[in-house]
């Protein structure tokens, strides 16, 4: 029997408050969170962005007890996930990647490789495919895979997403329905799923298909959670934890809050339909700053689905997916990041004359290229404006 390493792949969080500002730094560093078309201002920018953003960000760990439990909640998923596929019969051994804080990928892979592991399946702990989570997870195995022969040669499955499959969609119906069924108006609840957002372009522009999977994904609890009720409830899909100026998939978390308690809903059931576990997101900003929101509207009824953390169903659906993808052909990375569509990320890099796209994007470099500049003067305290008195 092939010793087997499961992959499991996840955003990672700040452990304590000193991690805050690191974290932040590596998330803004990877430019499938921020897509500059200039890769050479990255590293100012998520320096520059880190350090304006990591005061509320602190805020906001510290009201959950000074970290992420995402690690802790994600290692035990992975025990569990073992410890049901070796009673199943497969020599299994779970691995946590996580992306952007420890542990790093880097750190999975070169314990795939120290326990001769003979082939991997890789299992994103995120149902819905989007560039900045999977794919960049994806993009990044895909680096190291290059870059080591030894990696390479293991056989690899990846699992693209699962946002359909039935042990996810079950285990969400059910502690769906189990607040449902606690609610005052069983039958009147309204179920409000709050996804976590991405940039419009990412949808629009670069062919992200989250946006696609989210609604498919809605629609198919929301259709066995009639089954397990024995009553269809009304429901809304909204977005949540938009971060800087841009447009994001709308409508906005705190919109549609608003907007149902002026049509009068009293009692909702709040679900966090992206995350799997338990972590900043749902612990703050569902429990306590869209609660606030939603009181405010005269909602009077807030109940929060609890993320699926261990939940057992959830656990065997992992099982299941691991066994179908080891039934299955091999699918590389390439194949796992690959975005439905051909599109060009950047299509403002088509030169054109005028006042269009592509006047406004080499503006847009130009100011950054100044901004950056004027940084590393401020950094160094040396440069053309030091010499002309100004700084
Ligand atoms: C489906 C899940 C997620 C998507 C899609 C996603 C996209 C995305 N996120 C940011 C910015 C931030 N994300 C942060 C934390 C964070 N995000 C997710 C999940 C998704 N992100 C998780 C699991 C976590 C970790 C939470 C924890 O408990 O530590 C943060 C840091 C927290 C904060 O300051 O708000 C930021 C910032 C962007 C820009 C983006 C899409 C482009
Ligand atoms: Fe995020």
């Amino acid at each position: 029997m092939a010793r087997v390493g499961v992959l499991l792949l996840n955003l990672g969080g700040p452990e304590r408050i000193e991690d805050v500002g690191p974290f932040l730094y590596n998330l803004f560093s990877d430019p499938e969170i921020i897509r500059l078309p200039t890769p050479v201002l990255q590293k100012p920018l998520a320096w520059l962005i880190s350090t304006l953003r990591s005061g509320k960000s602190k805020e906001a760990y510290r009201s959950i007890g000074g970290g992420s439990p995402l690690r802790r909640i994600t290692e035990q998923q992975a025990r569990e996930l073992q410890s049901r596929l070796r009673q199943e019969g497969v020599d299994a051994t779970s691995y946590v990647a996580m992306r952007y804080w420890h542990p790093f990928t880097e750190s999975a892979v070169g314990d795939i490789k120290a326990d001769g592991v003979e082939e991997v399946v890789v299992l994103p702990l995120y149902p819905h495919f989007s560039i900045s989570t999977s794919g960049s997870s994806f993009r990044e195995l895909q680096r190291l895979r290059q870059a080591d022969p030894a990696f390479r040669r293991l056989p690899i499955r990846c699992i693209r997403s699962w946002y359909d499959h039935p042990g996810y969609i079950n285990a969400m119906a059910g502690l769906i329905a189990r607040e449902v069924r606690a609610s005052d108006t069983p039958d009147a609840a309204h179920i409000f799923f709050s996804a976590h957002g991405v940039p419009k372009s990412y949808v629009e522009e670069a062919g992200d298909p989250y946006q696609q999977e989210i609604q498919a994904c809605a629609a198919l609890v929301m259709k066995r959670l009639e089954e397990l009720l024995g009553h269809a409830n009304p429901s809304t899909l909204a977005y949540q934890s938009r971060v800087g100026p841009v447009e994001w998939l709308k409508p906005y978390t705190e919109d549609a809050l608003r907007e149902l308690g002026e049509q009068g809903v009293k009692e909702l059931v709040v679900v966090p339909i992206s995350f799997v576990s338990e972590h900043i997101e749902t612990l703050e900003e569902i429990d306590i700053e869209y609660r606030e929101i939603a009181t405010e509207a005269g909602i009077t009824h807030f109940r929060r689905v609890p993320a699926l953390d261990t939940d057992p169903t959830f656990i065997q659906g992992l099982a299941d997916l691991v066994h179908e993808a080891m039934a299955g052909p091999e699918v590389n990375l390439d194949m796992a990041a690959q975005l439905p569509k051909k599109v060009k990320l950047y299509p403002q890099d088509k030169w054109a004359w005028g006042w269009n796209n592509s006047s406004e994007v080499w503006n847009g470099r130009l100011a950054m290229v100044g901004f950056s500049a004027f940084l590393l003067e401020l950094l160094t305290g040396q440069g053309p404006l030091h010499a002309l008195g100004l700084l």
